[in-house]
C-alpha cells in the first residue's frame, strides 16, 4: 500500500507525520525503524501518528514513535508540529484544541504568528512517577558512572528526563554520559538526558540525549524538564529562553503543580508517499 505522510521539524528535531483519520495503515515496530533510518528511509527523530480521540473531551490521539520503534509518551517539538498539521490539513477548523498522549492530555494553540503554545502539563519528580529508583524525592540525587559520582535532576514530562548542570554545553560530555545515563538501571523506563548551562536566571543553554534516538537538534520535552529542575532548584525564573542548537524555545512555569507551558516553531519540509511493504 503507498502511505501518505508529511516531513516537518521543530528547531530541526524531525519528524514523520501520518495521518490516520483520513488513511488506514498499521506500521510495526521493524518498518518505524525502516523508515527512520536516514541512508535507506526516509529519515527522522520521530513518527507522529494523527488519530481520532478515544476519549469524548480529547480532539486527537497523539501517538509517537523513537526512531528505534519504540512508543513513547509525549514529544513537546511533535507536539508543535501536530498542532501545524492538523490545522493545515483542515482536520480541525479550532486554533485551540486537546489531545491526549500515553504521558496524559496536552492542550495546543496556535498563534496568529504561525508559532505553537503548548499546556505540557505539570512536571513530576517523584521518583515513582519518573520512573527512578531512588528512596526520596531529593532535588539533586547521586549515581556512579564508572568512576565518575554525577549528580542529576530527575523529572517526568510524561517521560523520563535527567537533567545534568554543566559549565559549558559544548564540550559537555553528551556522547559519553547521555547514553550511560540513558540506560542506567535506576531509569526503569531508561530516560532522556539533558546537559544545560545555565547562563541567567532567564536563559540556559541544552543539548539533550534522547533515549531510543541519540543526541538530537532539539528536545520539547528536555526542555521543559530542564527548565522545571532549574526553577525547583532556585536557580532559574519564569519565563526562561532555552537555546537548543536547533533554535529557540520559550518556557513558562508557576512552580508546584502549574502547568509548564512551551512556545516555538513548527515547520513543513515536504509531502511525500511511500511504499510500505
Ligand atoms: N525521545 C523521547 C521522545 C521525544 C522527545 C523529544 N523529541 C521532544 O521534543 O520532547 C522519549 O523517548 O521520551
Amino acid at each position: 500500500m503507498l502511505l501518505n505522510f508529511t516531513k516537518m521539524h521543530g528547531l530541526g528535531n524531525d519528524f514523520m507525520v501520518v495521518d490516520l483519520i483520513s488513511q488506514r495503515a498499521y506500521l510495526r515496530d521493524e518498518q518505524i525503524r525502516q523508515l527512520a533510518d536516514r541512508p535507506f528511509g526516509i529519515g527522522f527523530d520521530q513518527l507522529l501518528l494523527v488519530e481520532p480521540p478515544r476519549k469524548p473531551d480529547m480532539d486527537f490521539r497523539y501517538r509517537i514513535f523513537n526512531a528505534d520503534g519504540g512508543e513513547v509518551e509525549n514529544c513537546g517539538n511533535g507536539a508543535r508540529c501536530f498542532a501545524r498539521f492538523v490545522i493545515d490539513q483542515r482536520l480541525t477548523h479550532k486554533r485551540e484544541f486537546k489531545v491526549e498522549t500515553l504521558g496524559g492530555p496536552l492542550t495546543l494553540r496556535v498563534d496568529d504568528d504561525g508559532r505553537v503554545r503548548v499546556d505540557m502539563g505539570t512536571p513530576r519528580f517523584a521518583p515513582a512517577d519518573v520512573p527512578f529508583v531512588a528512596d526520596s524525592d531529593e532535588l539533586l540525587h547521586h549515581l556512579e558512572i564508572g568512576n565518575q559520582r554525577v549528580a542529576l535532576s530527575v523529572v517526568s514530562m510524561g517521560n523520563p528526563h535527567a537533567v545534568l548542570q554543566v559549565d559549558d554545553v559544548d564540550s559537555a560530555p553528551v556522547d559519553d554520559l547521555g547514553p550511560s545515563l540513558q540506560r542506567h538501571p535506576s531509569f526503569p523506563r531508561q530516560a532522556n538526558v539533558g546537559f544545560m548551562q545555565i547562563d541567567s536566571p532567564h536563559a540556559i543553554r541544552l543539548r539533550v540525549y534522547e533515549r531510543g534516538v541519540g543526541e538530537t537538534l532539539a528536545c520539547g520535552t528536555g526542555a521543559c524538564a530542564a527548565v522545571a529542575c532549574g526553577i525547583r532548584r532556585g536557580l532559574l525564573q519564569s519565563p526562561v529562553e532555552v537555546e537548543l542548537r536547533g533554535g529557540r524555545l520559550t518556557l513558562e512555569w508557576a512552580g508546584t503543580e502549574a502547568a509548564m507551558f512551551m512556545t516555538g516553531p513548527a515547520e513543513r519540509v515536504f509531502e511525500g508517499r511511500i511504499a510500505l511493504n
